[in-house]
């Protein structure tokens, strides 16, 4: 079943077109994770989702049901925002509680509250103030927040950014264990890619205002669509080179030859490879073979292997 569905979004902020025709489908039970660098739009992505702001166009469903023009209290999503998430003067437990829905008993509410905040791990914290806890944990407050909620879309904006590393993986795995629990789907917006990768079921790239790729993470690895994709993976620097198909091989600018994929003659591409795989070019090395390319410039080779290929 398709839980979201955004079809031909586009948002402007006054002149400024931050999302270009947008269209996603995300099913049942996939964790998505929308990477993208900073202002490409991802916050205003999962905004409109939860209807604190409109599309300037295109439509959004969400179990089948049009909520383009739907306030947000009559959607069924839970937004935990980048910041907060809970009241700086409420006790936790108050705030996590101002997640739930509907009409229910104050036992079945109270009820509902130390589940969430057990599965969080803060269900002997709730009568703290926010001051009274660390990052991390507010953090899971906010997340317990979601689960109180038991929405069938749940949207993190950067829910693990200015948390420590090893915090970061405890709640990578909280977060995993959460959605598996919880039917519905969840949207995590990062632009951490190798958070991207550990986390997601599907990744929606954002680059230039589009969707520039919306793949499982083995797919992204292996074929990503532009080179935009392939560094926002955030393995270390990506080398790009543009080359032109002469005579059953492709040509650098400067005329070096390389093997590659086939295609016409006179096609243009680019040919992309990661910092981390050059390795230091030996003395007498052969200067041109087909099982290396050698980049002159840092004086180091890459396998032909490691090349990826950006056709156009
Ligand atoms: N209310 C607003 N009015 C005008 N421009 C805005 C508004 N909100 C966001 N923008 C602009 O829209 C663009 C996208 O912002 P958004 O917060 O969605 O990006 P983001 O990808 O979530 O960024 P980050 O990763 O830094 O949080 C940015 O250029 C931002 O400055």
């Amino acid at each position: 079943m398709q839980v979201v569905q955004l079809n031909n979004v586009s948002l402007r902020y006054d002149s400024n077109k931050v999302l270009d025709e947008i269209s996603v489908s995300v099913q049942e039970g996939e964790y998505v994770v929308i990477l993208g660098a900073s202002g490409c739009g991802k916050t205003s992505l999962l905004r409109m989702i939860a209807g604190l702001i409109s599309p300037t166009s295109g439509s959004i469903f969400l179990t089948g049901r049009d909520v383009t023009r739907v306030a947000p209290r009559h959607r069924d999503v839970a937004l935990v925002p980048q910041q907060a998430g809970v009241y700086p003067h409420w006790p936790i437990g108050r705030s996590i509680g101002m997640g739930v829905r509907g009409r229910l008993s104050r036992p079945e509410r109270e009820q509902r509250i130390r589940e969430a905040a057990k599965m969080v791990e803060l269900e002997s914290l709730l009568d703290r103030l926010p001051e009274q806890l660390s990052g991390g944990q507010l953090r899971r407050a906010a997340v317990a927040k979601a689960i109180a909620s038991r929405a069938s879309v749940r949207l993190l904006d950067e829910p693990l950014s200015a948390i420590d590393a090893n915090l970061r993986y405890q709640i990578e795995k909280d977060l995993s264990r959460l959605h598996q629990q919880s039917p519905g789907v969840t949207i995590h917006v990062t632009h951490d890619g190798g958070e991207a990768m550990r986390l997601a079921s599907r990744v929606a790239v954002i680059e230039n205002g589009k969707i520039a790729q919306f793949d499982t993470p083995d797919q992204l690895r292996t074929r990503p669509a532009t080179p935009g994709v392939a560094s926002a993976l955030g393995r270390s620097a990506l080398i790009t080179v543009p080359v032109t198909r002469i005579d059953g091989a492709w040509a650098s600018k400067d005329g070096r030859k390389v093997a590659g994929p086939d295609a016409p003659t006179g096609s243009t591409s680019v040919l992309g490879y990661y910092e981390e795989d050059l390795k230091p070019l030996e003395a007498g090395q052969a200067p041109e073979s087909s099982d290396h390319w050698i980049d002159h410039q840092r004086n180091a080779t890459v396998n032909h292997d490691r090349i990826v290929w950006f056709l156009e």
